[in-house]
């Protein structure tokens, strides 16, 4: 069977692939997660064999798929996907995930229903449409429980204590946060995503045309009326933030060579949870946490639960008046860093930002740039090494996938974006920022000195 065909070629990857995860679990002694059962931690979640070996598998599954199938029945699957991300939306807002949990053998959708008070037979419609894509189980005819999926997005407070729209409903639920977050303000928002890219001189973007609001995002989810969205976007921040390896951030910059009580302001940090990596590796270095002031609140209580003697010690510290579009009030600062702020808006307010940054720089001031770099689904000299053959360069839905999305999610709430290395470049370049060098990941560290 040859290699150079692109069928026998995906087959090749994805069975190569399942070898390295069984050989990897088994190792350990374990056997590989069922899709059936809740889910777990795991010894190996976190694991980079095995990361590399299942975005090698989702990237050459999904290939084989759009290979092998009819084209309209991909444009079938394809274009009614928002049945997906209502679904996922209702259970989430009927916390279905939390009423199946603890029970192995399910519920029947007349109990569910009752319990939520929805008809049963529409109920078990969505569940059959979600456990057919492997969100939820039908164990039996129109009983349902949870699996390996639906039970991630369980949240934390038992369901008696579930109230809507509380302001800590979300907490330690990435998962539902995520669910939420995008079914909600970005499902809505997409309404107005046609007539925002057809208008060129466009400047407000779909989230602002949606809501009717001149506010941006952040300013909106500071209304009362908004709050638990804000308290909803920052977890599902954070559970993307806990799968970024500590190595990140502690390897993404010399900070060994920063003298003892130089400062790093975390710009933009919303609860600061990169500096607490960096604050346990870094014990010479003071930290700041800069957001706007509703932010600011929840970081201060986030920081008094995780490690309040590090704020007592004033090792940690915060400043709510971290406008990043007035002057910085941080001045000759050793070390800016930004996690995920620059993709959040167009060039005219980057320029701004690192404008404001570079205004009160000290020469030996450095700027630390966390975000992602946009690989294209071709060949790219500026772009990772090849994978192997017939994958796309991006690696499909494994990696590009998530990349491509978020950056229209940036689009949508913000008329923000992705960048791709140039562009990252030729940014700090504009703003007098030298481009000094850049370590590659999921979240990639460019670094800059003043120009
Ligand atoms: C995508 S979040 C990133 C948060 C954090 N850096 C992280 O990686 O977890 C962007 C952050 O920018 C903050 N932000 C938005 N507008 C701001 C402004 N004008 N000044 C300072 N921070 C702002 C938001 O409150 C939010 O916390």
């Amino acid at each position: 069977m040859s290699n150079d065909n692109p069928l026998f070629a995906l087959a090749a990857i994805i069975s190569s692939g399942v070898h390295t995860l069984n050989d990897a679990y088994s190792q350990r002694g374990h056997s590989f997660p069922s899709l059936t059962e809740p889910f777990r931690p795991g010894p190996l979640d976190d694991d980079k064999d095995v990361a590399d070996a299942t975005h090698l598998i989702v990237a050459a599954a999904h290939q084989i798929i759009a290979t092998v199938r009819k084209p309209m029945d991909t444009f079938l699957d394809y274009a009614p996907a928002m049945y997906m991300s209502r679904t996922l939306g209702f259970a989430d807002e009927m916390n279905i995930a939390d009423l199946l949990k603890d029970k192995p053998e399910g519920m029947h959708v007349d109990d569910i229903g009752a319990k939520i008070d929805v008809d049963s037979v529409t109920l078990a419609r969505i569940l059959r449409y979600l456990a057919t894509r492997h969100v939820f189980r039908e164990v039996a005819p129109n009983v349902f429980a949870n699996n390996r999926l639906s039970s991630f997005m369980e949240k934390v407070h038992p369901i008696e204590e579930i109230k809507p729209k509380s302001l800590t409903l979300y907490d330690g639920a990435p998962a539902a946060a995520f669910v939420g977050h995008a079914t909600d303000e970005t499902f809505k928002s997409l309404d107005n995503f046609s007539s925002f890219v057809r208008d060129r001189k466009a400047k407000d973007p779909p989230f602002k045309l949606t809501f009717k609001t001149q506010k941006t995002l952040w300013q909106w989810y500071e209304e009362p009326d908004n709050q638990w969205r804000g308290r909803r976007f920052a977890a599902a921040m954070k559970g993307f933030g806990d799968h970024i390896p500590s190595s990140a951030y502690i390897e993404g910059f010399d900070w060994q060579s920063l003298k003892p009580d130089s400062v790093v302001v975390d710009v933009g940090g919303s609860l600061g949870t990169a500096m607490l990596v960096l604050v346990n590796a870094f014990p010479h270095l003071k930290f700041v946490v800069q957001d706007l002031e509703p932010v600011i609140v929840d970081a201060r209580k986030f920081w008094d639960e995780k490690a309040p003697e590090l704020v007592s010690s004033g090792q940690v510290s915060f400043q709510g008046a971290g406008n990043f579009f007035e002057p910085q009030v941080s001045k000759q600062t050793d070390v800016y860093f930004l996690r995920l702020v620059l993709h959040d808006w167009p060039d005219s307010a980057n320029e701004k930002i690192l404008n404001n940054l570079r205004a009160v720089a000290a020469p030996h001031t450095k700027i630390v740039i966390f975000d992602t770099i946009m690989p294209l689904a071709c060949p790219d000299e500026a772009g990772p090494p090849p994978p192997p053959f017939p994958l796309l360069a991006n690696l499909g839905l494994a990696v590009g996938g998530f990349l491509t999305m978020l950056d229209l999610q940036m689009l949508t709430s913000f008329n923000g974006q992705e960048r791709t290395f140039t562009q990252f470049v030729e940014l700090g370049a504009r703003t007098g920022w030298k481009f000094e060098g850049v370590k590659p990941g999921m979240l990639s560290a460019f670094v800059f000195s003043t120009a």
